[in-house]
């Protein structure tokens, strides 16, 4: 897998690509999904507590994948759906892909407060993040960030959430990882000095894409 770095819109570019080629935006978002699991499984590898924070795009998918996982490994897995229902389809598909498993579904944020967690998985926004946080993201971003400073460590998937992928701006709020794994390429927020230090150590893991199929930018 070569060194690329690519704005939010060539990496849309990349996935229609990968898709064109026969490997289905499902099959992306699960390997990407098990791709963050395998990291986090570096860091422990026992089960233990895990909170995943979900928002209703794509990366709340990739969150999904992370869950059901976490839990066929043991895990005691909580879901944080932090913006409601999923809405994309691959979403959707992932999170009925729970249901037949022991995952904790919670829609409160105030409820998790108090609870313990060893690990937080951030998958509130990745690239289809813009602007300021709203209500429901300033909340959820608030509720990773005090877990974090009570010593659980946060895994942001693709990117932590609240900044945006291609300026690297970060808005009021915004969640703090340990540990960040992208996907097939960096992105310029991995890289800008802004957003940098709030991604932790960074891994770019392959989700299947070819390099041979990379459209030239
Ligand atoms: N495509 C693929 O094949 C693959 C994609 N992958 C994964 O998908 C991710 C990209 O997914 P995505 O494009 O669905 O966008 P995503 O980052 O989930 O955010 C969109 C949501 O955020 C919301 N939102 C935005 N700004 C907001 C704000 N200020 N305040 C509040 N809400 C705000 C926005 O809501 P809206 O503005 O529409 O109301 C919408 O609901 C990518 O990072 C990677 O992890 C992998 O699975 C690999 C395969
Ligand atoms: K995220």
């Amino acid at each position: 897998m070569k060194h690329r770095i690519v704005t939010a819109a060539q990496m849309k570019e990349i996935e229609r690509t990968g898709d064109a080629h026969g490997l289905p935006y499902l099959q992306m978002m699960e390997n990407a999904g098990l791709a963050a699991y395998a990291e986090l499984q570096k860091q422990f590898p026992h089960p233990g507590s895990l909170l995943v924070v979900c928002g209703k795009g794509n990366n709340g998918g990739d969150g999904f994948v992370i869950a059901r996982a976490a839990a066929k490994d043991g895990w005691n897995v909580t879901a944080l759906l932090a913006e409601g229902e999923p809405k994309t389809t691959d979403a959707i598909t992932n999170f009925e892909r729970l249901h037949s498993l022991s995952v904790n579904i919670c829609a409160d944020c105030t409820v998790l407060e108090t609870q313990h967690f060893d690990v937080v998985v951030d998958a509130l926004y990745g690239t289809g993040f813009h602007g300021a946080l709203r209500p429901s993201g300033l909340a959820a971003c608030g509720l990773m960030n005090r877990l974090h400073k009570s010593g659980a460590f946060v895994l942001a998937v693709d990117l932590p959430s609240g900044i945006n992928t291609d300026t690297g701006e970060v808005a009021e709020g915004a969640a703090h990882a340990d540990l960040t794994v992208t996907f097939d390429s960096y992105k310029p927020l991995h890289v800008v000095e802004s957003s940098a230090p709030l991604c932790g150590k960074i891994v770019c893991s392959d989700i299947g894409i070819r390099d041979e199929w990379h459209p030239e930018f």
